[in-house]
């Protein structure tokens, strides 16, 4: 059935009517025990929701329609294998790459638990060779560093788990630096080898398909530099400075992948859902196998809790039900994703694939045009850099936006350094005054009503905190499977599928149609008066008319 025929729907949209009026302010001193309501802790995070425009009606209601659109159904089809990818006609198991070894799932008759281990091993012994320095370059120097060449899901899991788990190095007799690059005009690449040493630089090629435009220029890119650096033979460098990392092994050869350097994973695992897979290898360089393995541990717990838990205990199904109150109910199609902790740089940028490249669809499984919305444009920032760009929009403007603040309770506790201490009580208290003024406005203070308009905070933008016991592999590896699963929840009651990502690959071929008449220009063009007249343009500035 349509969603919004369902009963819980509609009686979601008569509870969004009477509660149009109430403010967060409201509810809040209506209700002296929100907090107690409508906060949910599993294992290592603890998520406070009663900052978000609810009561416990609507939690109500929304557990009527995750029933009423068959949620649990769902979730058990996506942890035990169903194709429920259909369009590309795959399951889609990144919960399967962090079951325990112990465990075994069967698709098609073969235990894919056993190809994972397989590959956690390959992948151990990679890393111990480069970790004891033993990876040598063409000149028989150790390799010291790594530069992770790939794009969207082939780049920003393991960029954004390297920086939030920078503190988790092992101690090593060989220390490793790290570089991602991933954009297609060279720009990265260019910079950074300027200052590599060839000899001792190592790539990790990623693409799941191993066909990615973008990539495939900076591998070639940086096969050339190490080939003029060096004047070594082509077989020699691609065996001691490139490693493949892929789901497609005969493009991974063709390319000059050595069979001992390729690292596999498959079909089933999305791109944006890969870095638990062999994708993680430089998570796995930068804090070694074990605290990678404590990672899949803690998504591991997650995928267990949101399989087993109860709605209201749920923390997945529960963010990813509010913010279909959100989206479909209170109209808010704006979602800011504020980390406040450095080392969490990246989740924005890692969330907005995640999410909209999941979500950011508008056709049903059946293949009907949804006549609701869906993903909500999603941006963020690291709230306390944040606070001085574009905070003043969400306080003064005009925009309903939702929020997620993301902190961790202890930092710096047994670094004996009390300045970094009191610098982590400066970020909390940020964290807890901005989420505050955002849901009750300047209702906060006494005299609020006797300022002048332009000094007014109007409140009421509901967000949810997302406090981290600590920032571990294991509780990294919770958050993200959180969003994971958050994503799988608003997916299936929009009626759509998660997974593929039809709407980037118009764009690709395009490009492609537009290399010749660029290169050329004589070449036929005939686009669109505005294409056409800006080729002519870029013509004329590189002087070739
Ligand atoms: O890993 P690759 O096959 O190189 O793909 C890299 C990225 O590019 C594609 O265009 C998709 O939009 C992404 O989902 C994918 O993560």
């Amino acid at each position: 059935m349509h969603p919004t025929q369902q009963p819980g729907w509609i009686a979601l949209s008569s509870h969004a009517k009477a509660l149009k009026e109430t403010h967060l302010r409201d509810l809040f001193s209506q209700d002296g025990q929100r907090f107690e309501r409508f906060s949910v802790k599993h294992d290592e995070l603890m998520l406070d929701f009663s900052k978000q425009r609810i009561t416990t009606e609507t939690i109500q209601h929304l557990k009527a329609l995750a029933n009423d659109c068959q949620l649990k159904l769902w979730i058990e089809k996506l942890f035990c294998g169903e194709k429920i990818n259909t369009s590309e006609d795959r399951p889609a198991l990144h919960t399967a790459l962090r079951q325990p070894a112990d465990k075994a799932l069967y698709l098609e008759g073969h235990n894919i638990i056993a190809d994972v281990q397989e590959n956690l091993e390959h992948m151990a012994e990679i890393v111990e060779r480069i970790h004891a320095g033993q990876w040598r370059g063409y000149s028989g120097q150790p390799i010291d560093t790594i530069v992770n060449i790939g794009v969207g899901g082939s780049d920003l899991g393991p960029m954004m788990a390297c920086r939030a788990l920078s503190d988790f190095q092992p101690l090593i007799s060989n220390p490793l630096t790290m570089h991602f690059v991933s954009s297609m005009d060279g720009s990265q690449l260019a910079d950074l080898l300027d200052n590599l040493k060839p000899e001792t630089t190592l790539f990790i090629i990623s693409s799941k398909s191993f066909t990615t435009i973008d990539t495939l220029s900076n591998a070639n890119t940086a096969r050339e530099w190490l080939k003029k650096a060096s004047g070594v033979r082509d077989e020699l460098l691609n065996r001691r400075h490139f490693i493949g990392v892929s789901a497609n092994q005969e493009k991974m050869s063709q390319w000059g992948i050595t069979p001992k350097s390729q690292l596999n994973f498959w079909d089933w695992t999305g791109g944006r859902y890969s870095m638990w897979s062999a994708i993680g290898l430089p998570i796995a360089l930068k804090i070694g196998m074990h605290g990678f393995k404590d990672m899949l541990s803690g998504a591991h717990s997650m995928d267990e809790h949101f399989l087993h838990a109860p709605f209201e205990e749920n923390v997945p199904t529960l963010l990813g039900m509010i913010g279909i109150w959100n989206i479909n109910f209170l109209n808010i199609h704006a979602h800011a994703i504020l980390p406040y902790d450095g080392r969490l740089k990246h989740l924005p940028a890692y969330l907005e694939q995640l999410e909209m490249e999941s979500n950011g669809k508008s056709t049903t499984r059946q293949g009907e045009k949804t006549d609701y919305h869906t993903c909500p444009i999603l941006w963020g920032e690291i709230g306390p850099n944040a606070q001085h760009a574009f905070y003043q929009l969400l306080h003064q403007g005009t925009e309903s936006v939702m929020c997620d603040f993301i902190a961790p309770a202890r930092r710096y506790h047994d670094t004996g350094n009390s300045e970094l201490q009191q610098q982590h009580t400066l970020t909390l208290a940020n964290c807890l005054a901005q989420a505050r003024i955002l849901a009750l406005g300047d209702s906060v203070l006494d005299n609020s009503t006797s300022a002048p308009r332009h000094m007014r905070y109007h409140g009421n933008q509901p967000s949810t905190t997302v406090l981290v016991d600590e920032l571990t592999p294991y509780s990294f590896g919770q958050l993200i499977a959180l969003y994971e699963h958050k994503v799988f929840v608003q997916s299936v009651i929009w009626d759509i599928n998660p997974f593929d990502q039809w709407g980037v690959e118009l764009g690709k071929k395009m490009a492609t149609n537009l290399l010749q008449p660029l290169n050329d220009p004589l070449a036929e063009a005939n686009f669109d008066s505005s294409t056409d007249g800006l080729l002519n343009t870029i013509h004329r500035l590189q002087g070739k008319s």
